[in-house]
């Protein structure tokens, strides 16, 4: 039997798949990707002004529930954290490095990039913390794929024989470049990573890190599949997403400053520290919260309390004045 995955096409989401279709793959049970094309693709304009967080997922959604293919691979922090019915997230495998990196000119650091620096990112989240810790630095928007987005940083296309070469845009342009580890290291791109950021430093997007594998939750699955899919659920990692799309899904209703949170899963402990700024690092309300989960297998009810712990912590920032924040521009890019 052969079952097809649906991917967007970028480079980043291709390998991921790739790794998802590898790992689940044995003599029996075979996978092949099909690419979706989303809009999140197509659109050239920044992503603040494009209608908010799941414009990445939404075709690839549509492919599942019309069951054009099987099942869909994303990036966690790309999917809204409310869960649409008619789809239900049958496994979330082994997390990635959820720190974010700086890709800098040099080998240069968060400590030493000169004053006034210039660092691109699309995200609200990244320049919101960026800006708290370093007030001198000069944010600029940019979007396009992970090699694009490498191609801006100066002095890239001669220090590196695999460097990126991106046509139309500019190149050089910026001192630095902030990214996933988590892409960074599936694509092969270690080298452009000059410091893994701590994320007692920058908090990264609820899910950053993590692939989730969702299928239709109207249909009943093959049992090779089912099983397939439980065999490459990790247990801490989707613990730490619950906490983290709890947290997401209470400040999405009541608060739309930049985000930033990060739950661990350790020796029955889940920890969730999460992160709201003002877009121009002039505040930051932080809050951090734990619970133990003592489990052998994952049950509705230990979901549920990872959940729960999410919710707790929104409601700490909340409580502290979250929702008072400016709000950053739509939750698209994280
Ligand atoms: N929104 C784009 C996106 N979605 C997931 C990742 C990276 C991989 C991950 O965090 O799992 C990225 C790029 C980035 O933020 O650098």
């Amino acid at each position: 039997m052969a079952y097809r995955i649906g991917t967007r096409g970028s480079a980043l989401a291709t390998t991921q798949t790739q790794w998802v279709v590898d790992a689940m793959s044995t003599d029996h049970t075979a996978f092949e990707q099909v690419i979706i094309t989303t809009q999140g693709d197509v659109t050239t304009g920044s992503l603040a002004n494009l209608g908010g967080t799941g414009v990445f997922a939404t075709a690839l959604r549509q492919a599942v529930i019309d069951g054009q293919v099987d099942m869909a691979v994303h990036s966690l922090k790309d999917l809204p954290a409310k869960q649409p019915p008619e789809l239900r997230i049958a496994a979330i495998p082994e997390r990635a490095d959820v720190r974010d990196a700086l890709c800098a000119s040099n080998g240069m650091t968060l400590d030493t990039l000169p004053p006034g620096a210039r660092i691109g990112t699309g995200s609200p989240r990244r320049v919101g913390q960026l800006l708290a810790l370093r007030p001198d630095l000069e944010l600029v928007d940019i979007r396009g794929n992970v090699h694009t987005r490498l191609a801006r940083v100066a002095g890239y296309e001669h220090h590196h024989d695999n460097a990126p070469s991106a046509k139309g845009s500019p190149k050089g342009d910026l001192d630095a470049v902030v990214l996933a580890c988590a892409g960074l290291d599936r694509l092969k791109l270690q080298w452009a990573i000059t410091e893994r950021i701590d994320p007692v430093q920058m908090l990264p997007a609820p899910g950053q890190g993590s692939l989730a594998v969702e299928v239709s939750a109207l249909k009943a699955l093959d049992a090779p599949l089912a099983t397939a899919l439980a065999d490459h659920e990790d247990l801490g990692a989707r613990l730490e997403a619950s906490a983290e799309r709890g947290l997401l899904e209470t400040l999405e209703a009541g608060c739309a400053a930049p985000l930033g949170g990060l739950a661990r899963y350790h020796n029955g402990h889940l920890t969730l520290d999460a992160i709201v700024t003002a877009m121009d690092g002039s505040s930051t309300i932080r809050r951090a919260s734990s619970t133990t989960i003592d489990v052998e297998a994952i049950t509705e009810a230990t979901l549920e309390a990872a959940s729960a712990l999410g919710v707790e912590v929104a409601n700490m920032l909340i409580a502290d004045g979250a929702d008072l924040l400016p709000a950053g521009p739509a939750r698209g890019a994280r």
